[in-house]
């Protein structure tokens, strides 16, 4: 479904009046996300993740440099981002909750998205229930949304469209447990059949028990690229030192460390 080959991205700096520097924040990423999968991409502040993200959606800024290349369903994403494609097939749920529309009520920021990805008859209420919030949140404007209600808003407008892949961005920072178990869930159910996930997070051990793949990033390059299972027991199994080191380094594990 998504491929990406050698996947660079840097941006150019002026360093003084003529001096152009460019600085690599992705180095050479090669991965997959096949149909059906869950994958996480972990990584700790800064390694690239939202970057990664924009990238795949095309909303990179105009000084961004992308090489390699970067496919969905055979077609290439690199150049011309191809149209139709973003918020339909391939949507985002962005990192930052600024993103809803501080001045329209919940319902009717639904109703866009829907317009947006070609469904005119988008019932806000059904989208409201598929993400677990009452259908009274429709009439609600984002300031009189908890964290929890406003990230699961974010996530209603991102599958509007039942797009083929959701690129999820932190999804559930800032959560209690309850609600980022909730959200988790629905993006475990959502990645089947046709439908992908890619699950952007700095948490890996409460993802674990759902994805089905780890990618791990740092400083924009790629550590690992690990099973979901092969993190047990003393992580004998995985693939990777780093993948190793993160795992043996989560509280469960403490007692490998010394092993
Ligand atoms: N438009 C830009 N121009 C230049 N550098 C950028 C730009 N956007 C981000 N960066 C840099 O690229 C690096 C990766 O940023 P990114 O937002 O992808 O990190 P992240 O992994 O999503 O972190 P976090 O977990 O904090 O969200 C950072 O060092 C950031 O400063
Ligand atoms: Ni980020």
């Amino acid at each position: 479904m998504l491929t990406l080959s050698n996947l660079s991205l840097s941006f150019h700096r002026y360093g003084g009046l003529i001096r152009r520097e460019q600085v690599e924040r992705l180095s050479a990423l090669s991965f997959t996300v096949a149909p059906g999968e869950l994958v996480a991409v972990v990584g700790t502040s800064g390694a690239g993740k939202s970057l990664l993200a924009h990238a795949i959606l095309g909303l990179l800024p105009p000084n961004a440099n992308l090489k390699g290349e970067m496919m969905f369903k055979g077609a290439s994403l690199m150049n011309d981002y191809p149209k139709g494609l973003r918020g339909k097939q391939i949507a985002l749920m962005p990192q930052d909750i600024g993103h809803l529309d501080p001045l329209a009520k919940v319902g009717a920021q639904i109703r866009w998205s829907g317009r947006r990805a070609g469904n005119d008859k988008v019932d806000p209420v059904a989208q409201l229930l598929d993400v677990g919030l009452s259908p009274e949140v429709a009439d609600r404007f984002p300031s009189e949304l908890s964290g929890g209600m406003a990230r699961r808003v974010l996530m209603a407008l991102s599958l509007v469209g039942s797009p083929n892949l959701l690129v999820a961005d932190e999804p559930t920072v800032g959560l209690d447990p309850d609600n980022r178990d909730r959200i988790l869930k629905r993006l475990r159910d959502q990645a089947s059949g046709e439908r992908s996930v890619l699950l952007i997070t700095h948490d890996l051990s409460a993802v674990l028990p759902l994805v089905d793949r780890v990618v791990i990033l740092d400083q924009g390059r790629l550590l690992g690229i690990e099973r979901a299972d092969d993190f047990s027991g003393s992580g004998i199994d995985l693939q990777s030192e780093h993948a190793r080191a993160l795992w043996q380094a989560l509280p469960q594990n403490e007692f490998y460390s010394y092993a």
